[in-house]
């Protein structure tokens, strides 16, 4: 997958992309889809059905930037679910980072976070939106300390951490019950390039010994648990729940 843009001044940023995500590797799994650079970054259209808008990862304006301000800070249910609330700030390894909008929330909230993302499209994404969030002027500096990006599988990464982080944060891609009109349009066109990461129970037991305090696992309100294993408390919204496996309370 080449990366189209009209500015030749551009290519070599976006060389450094294909190579550094393998895009040119993706080229078959990728048809239906385009990248597309211009002054607002890298976007992800889908080519045969270009209604359903672009995806681009974007920290810095929007949606992100609102929820950073107005979000409900520490009282928001992921931050409850990492351990927020209690007043730490852990350093959390979001290891199915996907558009990083879950690590975005936990950075701006002072956690640490390192994600890992496998998908090289969805990666690529992820690391032009980063680049444009550290090069800011407002929450550039934070950003650096507290966002960085790792490309590649968690299935291998987490067996290859030499330190602990306080918590994993999981968050596979779970099959949707339905093509609705109430599954956004952006929402839909990230489904149809990830699919279900059926591969996902197993980074529980990966994850586990790893985190010092706690894996959280975030999981649509229909989804059974990760792996079938029971958490040690949940936090629910409205479609969506956090099962929390606290480290000292998890039986075996
Ligand atoms: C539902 S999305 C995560 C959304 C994310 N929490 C957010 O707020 O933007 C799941 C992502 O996890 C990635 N993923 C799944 N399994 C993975 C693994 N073993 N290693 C790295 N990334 C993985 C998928 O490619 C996908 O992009």
């Amino acid at each position: 997958m080449v990366i189209k843009c009209a500015f030749k001044e551009c290519r070599p940023y976006l060389n450094e992309l294909e190579t550094r995500f393998g895009l040119a590797h993706w080229a078959d799994q990728s048809s239906g889809f385009s990248l597309h650079y211009d002054d607002t970054g890298l976007s992800l259209y889908k080519t045969d059905e270009p209604k359903l808008g672009a995806i681009s990862v974007d920290f810095v304006t929007g949606a992100a930037a609102h929820r950073r301000k107005f979000g409900g800070g520490k009282g928001q249910a992921i931050a409850k679910a990492v351990g927020l609330n209690k007043g730490a700030t852990p350093i959390v390894l979001d290891a199915t980072a996907g558009l990083g909008r879950d690590g975005f929330v936990l950075a701006s909230l002072g956690c640490k976070v390192i994600l890992h993302e496998r998908h090289p499209v969805v990666a690529a994404l992820l690391y032009d939106g980063l680049q444009r969030a550290y090069n800011d002027i407002e929450i550039g500096p934070w950003m650096q300390q507290n966002m960085s990006l790792i490309f590649g599988s968690s299935h291998t990464l987490l067996a290859q951490c030499e330190s602990m982080p306080d918590v994993v944060y999981l968050d596979p891609m779970f099959p949707h019950r339905e093509k609705s009109a109430l599954v956004k349009k952006e929402m839909r066109v990230f489904q149809d390039l990830v699919g279900a990461d059926t591969d996902a129970d197993d980074l529980l037991e990966f994850a586990y010994p790893l985190a010092s305090k706690r894996v959280v696992v975030k999981r649509p309100d229909y989804a059974p648990f990760l792996n079938d294993k029971t958490p040690s408390m949940q936090i629910k919204t409205k479609k969506n729940r956090f099962d929390v496996y606290v480290k000292a309370a998890m039986k075996k």
